[in-house]
């Protein structure tokens, strides 16, 4: 939660960490991906992972949640922890994950909406199935977050009729269903005219004044600086992190870090 001023609740807001991820590694086909990334995430915040192309950020997004499995390290989200102890990955395991993955909402930048099914039936489905929720109070819930979304009035429409913008903001709506302790993003705007994107990055920041905790891979540099509380740049399998993201400081050893940020202002 972003701009924290007069009669805001300051600080101690952000005292809950919802997202702890402790020295993740990941190796792929014999190249270091992830060099032991160690990232904790507060209640309420709003972070933004940015870096140079193929520096790691979607391979760490998705072992936040276990749909990628780093190889070592723990991630903890809400109350469920896993730490990675052995190379195999056993069915305990995966219980593990499901349980983690149920505290976790993730927007992927193709959408992924099932095309067969209404909008309205995309955001309803998870909790009536996973979650058994009943149908009328989950087609009410659902109703509620499309027109948190701006789609209520073409909730009975399929994807393929919705604009990319709106397809992106119903994937937003469909995650929110399961009520997530923390919001993924990998890349949510990429595919994206900059006005259908403004729609979606316009839906994140007031997810963010509400107070829900978020975590994007972005190349927009405009929103990872005007929205987030903190920018956190990666490269070479290792983070940099920024605490302001209005001055954009970087440590000045990291020339490379340094070159990419001057090339995207
Ligand atoms: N499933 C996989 N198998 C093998 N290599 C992979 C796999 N996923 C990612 N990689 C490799 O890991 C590296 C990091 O990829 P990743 O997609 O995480 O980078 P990124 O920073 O998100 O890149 P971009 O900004 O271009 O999306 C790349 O070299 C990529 O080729």
């Amino acid at each position: 939660m972003s701009g924290a001023g007069p009669g805001s609740p300051g600080p101690a807001f952000f005292a809950d960490p919802v997202v702890r991820a402790e020295r993740i590694r990941k190796v792929f086909d014999g190249q270091d991906v992830l060099r032991g990334i160690s990232l904790s995430v507060t209640r309420g915040e709003l972070v933004s992972i940015i870096g140079p192309s193929g520096c790691g950020k979607s391979t760490f997004l998705r072992c936040l949640n276990f749909l990628e499995i780093p190889d070592s390290g723990s991630v903890s989200i809400a109350d469920v922890t896993i730490a990675r102890t052995s190379p195999r990955w056993t069915r305990a395991d995966e219980d593990a994950a499901h349980r983690l993955r149920a505290h976790v909402g993730m927007v992927f930048q193709s959408f992924n909406l099932f095309p067969h099914r209404t909008v309205l039936d995309n955001v309803m489905l998870a909790p009536v199935r996973v979650k058994h929720v009943k149908p009328d109070i989950a087609r009410a819930d659902a109703l509620a977050l499309l027109d948190k979304v701006g789609l209520a009035a073409i909730a009975t429409r399929y994807p393929d009729t919705l604009s990319g913008g709106q397809q992106q903001r119903a994937a937003i709506a469909r995650a929110l269903a399961m009520r997530p302790d923390v919001m993924l993003y990998d890349e949510p705007t990429s595919a994206l005219d900059p006005e259908l994107a403004e729609e979606v990055l316009s839906v994140m920041r007031a997810l963010d004044a509400e107070g829900m905790t978020q975590i994007v891979v972005t190349h927009d540099m405009r929103f990872a600086r005007a929205a987030s509380d903190r920018v956190v740049f990666m490269d070479g399998g290792e983070i940099v992190e920024i605490d302001d993201p209005d001055t954009l400081y970087v440590a000045p050893k990291d020339a490379r870090t340094r070159r990419f940020l001057r090339s995207m202002l």
